[in-house]
């Protein structure tokens, strides 16, 4: 008896292209980035892991992604679930700061620690900084809770609650899982599922598009430990080329 999980990051958007730090900030797929989307959906369809529901953050990047991919897969029938626990970890000062200009002023020490240290986060974003999200509605439910920084710690506190509420249910019903998410809030979820340690999980890179296979045993932990990414190949390419961002 095992589960189907895919874990999906979002296409290349518009800042990731433009190398700047993201995170909350609600930026568009780049055109490559949409045709990364429908490659993934065709590598669903090619290796018949058809998806049964769909669950997203509340940004477009991660939504217009799961949307190509299922178009793709001839899904978009699914069900969708959207949320803010799978957002991507909220950057703190450094959203819309461009990396290797942020890599050049503070040093190599300082914007690794910052980009995948486990547990120190970026200095806060005032909360009325252009790429503030207090006040957006779509966060109304957070309160005074709104995140103005996080670091990968947080984020796995924060999304591992949606995992035992929404996801390991699904999981339960037999339903072959999708989550369109992000870079560091999937990094979160990997380092639960396979138990990376604090220090390892730092050199843990995820590309975009390419669709990561989980199959779990009926306690949830791995069957294939680190997953297994439906284009190889490609993958190799592309976690390199995020592990070299900024050094450029
Ligand atoms: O900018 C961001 O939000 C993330 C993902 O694109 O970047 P990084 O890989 O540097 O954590």
């Amino acid at each position: 008896m095992s589960y189907d999980l895919i874990l999906l990051r979002h296409g290349q958007s518009d800042w990731n292209e433009k190398n700047l730090f993201t995170g909350w900030v609600d930026v568009p797929l780049t055109e490559q980035g949409r045709t990364e989307a429908a490659r993934g959906g065709e590598l669903l369809a090619e290796h018949d892991l058809l998806p049964d529901v769909v669950h997203t953050s509340l940004l477009q990047r991660a939504i217009t992604t799961a949307h190509l991919a299922l178009e793709t897969a001839d899904r978009l029938w699914i069900p969708v679930t959207r949320h803010w626990r799978l957002n991507e970890r909220h950057y703190g000062a450094l959203q819309g700061k461009d990396k290797a200009q942020t890599l050049e002023t503070y040093g190599e020490d300082q914007f690794m620690t910052w980009r995948r240290s486990y547990d120190t986060p970026p200095p806060e974003l005032d909360a009325d900084d252009e790429y503030s999200q207090v006040g957006d509605p779509r966060y109304a439910d957070l309160g005074d809770a709104v995140p103005r920084t996080e670091c990968l710690k947080d984020v796995v506190e924060r999304f591992l609650p949606y995992w035992e509420s929404s996801v390991i249910p699904d999981l339960k019903d037999g339903k072959t899982v999708l989550l369109a998410a992000h870079g560091n809030s999937l990094r979160a979820l990997v380092k639960y599922l396979d138990g990376v340690s604090d220090e390892d999980i730092a050199g843990l890179n995820i590309p975009t598009g390419i669709p990561l296979h989980y199959r779990l045993d009926e306690n949830f932990a791995p069957l294939n430990p680190g997953g297994t990414y439906l284009d190889p190949e490609a993958a190799q390419d592309a976690i390199q080329a995020v592990a070299n961002q900024g050094k450029k």
